[in-house]
């Protein structure tokens, strides 16, 4: 269950908060003794000075259910907190040293795990009597294991993540990559893991002092009052409803706490789910309509997506429009943080869960992709849309091998194909992207590839149900600059055989204009200019366009770098965003937002000066 934003914190807060303070102030409280019993007023039901009755012995309930909070909540909060201590320094010594500390923490314990809970608890309230203390030792023990699993799972993990290689690196000391780098990525799980131990030692505290294991006669706890409550249920059945209702909402609000308190550490996780406005999908007669050249195969038109951050909402993209066609390839250019990956992830419905498309849309030939359910989404992705990623280490399941993998991805869409059919597809596909001996390869995993082949299996796979639409982002980021150029010629190729259209993200304007047909120059979340490459490139109009002709190498001469830095999202300036590093600023810029202007030959350009500015390189002048 999800609450809105603002409340996912405070509400449960409050209902924790307002329990334990009740507890913490029953001394203070104008309450009846909790132990003293008046047998004339026995199981009466509300009378003055006892708004929920007397039980069996006549003693108060409201008193014994504020005191007996403490005794319950203190038992809960007492062994989760020991127990997700230990558990957790546990798990982070096992996953972190594996070898012998591994052993002997894991061993003991699955060796807790094997005994029963009861069963233990018997045994400990044996050796040391009954009693609080002995009741927060047994579920400590008893919730150790479930701490030392998933944290040492969760270590595993991000170990091999690059982050922890990186400060491993730096020489940082392991105490400090453990508590400040390891710790910190495994919290959500783990926290996860106290709000569950919380909310069953509650109950088996209850359940524990309902077998007489636990709290001792007459001191109250809320699972006393359950176990005298039953014996006297057909006559006062309400004394059953308080010490259980009390249980409910306190679970409930620790488990609310907890998750909202697993989304606050994990800054990746706010719960911005929604896509469209309401008003976007109520009224779709706000929405843009859908493009009418029958050849246009991908239309993107005013595309807005929001980010929900700790520092607030962002727009990284904003008023994006876009269009490819059919055997074309649009490249989309810009420096890093200029909004070319979040526009391709929201076309392909692949955005953070932080993100949502707010305007715009994104017709994939009749349908919008942006108001689309999942499941549609689900069927367009690998089908008619496919994507090729940067790194295709790890965009491949480093423990399936790869002709499984594409021959899966086949299956997803055609899965009456067959597994003979679909390998014999595979072969095929590795053949198309100059795979030598596919029979082999198909039967390799990922890791004894080169990064070249690995990039060929995504781009086979990506091609393995025909797509309408290819989007390749960055594909070549990765290799080295001669097997860029293979990765490159592939792709040209494949798109004049099969009449894919492709976008194309890229940081280089020497890839767009080995490539692109047309070109969208993105700075800081807009569309600065676009229009056919060679247009561009002989006679660009906006002078960051220029700016990044004059960064390409070439040849001996050293080029010459655009000062300054993309501002970030939640720095855009009101007026052009490139003006703080251009060299034709005017006031006038800087004083409005720029409207994208339409330019002789199909083009498009949003700079103010763009009529009276003469931007053409040299080299095109000559
Ligand atoms: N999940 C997120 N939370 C907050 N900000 C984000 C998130 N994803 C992206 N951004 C921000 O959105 C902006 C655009 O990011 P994006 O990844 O689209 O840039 P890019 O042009 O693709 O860069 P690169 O070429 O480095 O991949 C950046 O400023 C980035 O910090």
């Amino acid at each position: 269950m999800r609450l809105p934003r603002k409340f996912a914190v405070w509400f449960p807060l409050a209902i924790v908060g307002a329990v334990v303070l009740l507890a913490l102030a029953a001394p203070i409280l104008p309450l009846p003794d909790p132990v003293r019993q008046d047998i004339a007023h026995r199981l009466s039901g509300s009378i003055p000075g006892s708004p929920l009755g007397r039980d069996e012995f006549g003693r108060d309930v409201l008193s014994r259910l504020i005191w007996g909070a403490r005794s319950s909540l203190a038992v809960a909060f007492a062994s989760a907190l020991i127990a997700g201590v230990v558990g957790t320094a546990l798990g982070l010594l096992a996953g972190w040293f594996r070898g012998l500390v591994e052993l002997f923490s894991l061993r003991s314990m699955d060796i807790i795990l094997c005994f029963p809970h009861v069963l233990l608890a018997l045994l400990v309230v044996t050796l040391l009597g009954p009693g609080i203390g002995t009741l927060i030792l047994v579920l400590s023990v008893v919730y150790l294991p479930g701490f030392a699993r998933v944290t040492y799972a969760e270590v595993l993990s991000a170990r091999s993540h690059d982050y922890v290689e990186a400060v491993r690196a730096l020489g940082a000391p392991t105490g400090r990559i453990l508590l400040r780098t390891v710790l910190p990525n495994v919290a959500g799980p783990i926290l996860v893991q106290v709000s569950l131990a919380v909310a069953s030692a509650v109950v088996l505290e209850s359940g524990l002092s309902f077998l007489g294991l636990g709290v001792v006669p007459p001191s109250p706890s809320w699972g006393l009052m359950i176990r005298g409550a039953r014996a006297t249920m057909e006559q006062a059945p309400l004394l059953l409803l308080w010490p259980c209702l009390a249980l409910t909402v306190t679970i409930l609000g620790m488990n609310l706490l907890c998750d909202a308190l697993r989304d606050a550490v994990d800054p990746r996780t706010p719960a911005a789910r929604t896509r469209l406005r309401v008003v976007d999908r109520l009224l779709p007669g706000l929405v843009p309509p859908a493009p009418v050249r029958a050849d246009t195969v991908l239309e993107v038109q005013g595309l807005t997506v929001e980010i929900a951050t700790p520092r607030g909402a962002i727009r990284p993209v904003q008023d994006v429009s876009l269009t490819v066609r059919a055997g074309e390839t649009l490249a989309v250019v810009g420096e890093s943080g200029s909004g070319k990956s979040v526009t391709a992830t929201a076309v392909m419905g692949l955005l953070p869960p932080a993100a949502r498309p707010v305007a715009g849309a994104a017709w994939l030939g009749e349908q919008d992709l942006l108001r689309l359910s999942e499941e549609k989404l689900r069927q367009l992705r690998g089908g008619p849309m496919a994507m090729v990623f940067q790194d295709p280490m790890s965009s491949l399941n480093p423990v399936h091998r790869v002709g499984d993998q594409v021959a899966e991805a086949i299956l997803a869409h055609q899965p009456r194909l067959g597994a003979a059919a679909a390998r014999e597809r595979v072969l095929e596909l590795f053949r198309q992207v100059g795979i030598a001996d596919p029979e082999r390869r198909v039967r390799t995993f990922p890791h004894e590839m080169s990064g070249g082949m690995r990039q060929r299996v995504m781009i086979a796979m990506a091609l393995a149900n025909k797509p309408r639409l290819l989007i390749a982002d960055e594909p070549t980021t990765a290799l080295d600059v001669t097997v860029q150029a293979q990765i490159l010629d592939l792709l040209a190729q494949l798109q004049r055989d099969t009449g894919t259209a492709m976008i194309f993200i890229t940081h280089s304007l020497g890839v767009v204009a080995e490539i692109a047909d047309t070109v969208a120059v993105m700075y800081a979340g807009q569309v600065v200019e676009q229009g056919r490459v060679a247009q561009v490139f002989a006679q660009p109009l906006h002078p960051y366009t220029r700016a990044l002709l004059d960064a390409v190498p070439e040849g001996d001469t050293q080029p010459e770098g655009i000062p300054g830095v993309v501002p970030p999202p939640y720095a855009f300036p009101v007026g052009c965003r490139f003006a703080a590093r251009c060299g034709f600023r005017r006031p006038a810029c800087e004083s409005a937002p720029v409207p994208l202007d339409e330019a002789a030959g199909n083009r498009e350009v949003r700079c103010v000066r763009w009529r009276e500015l003469d931007l053409t390189p040299r080299e095109a002048v000559a």
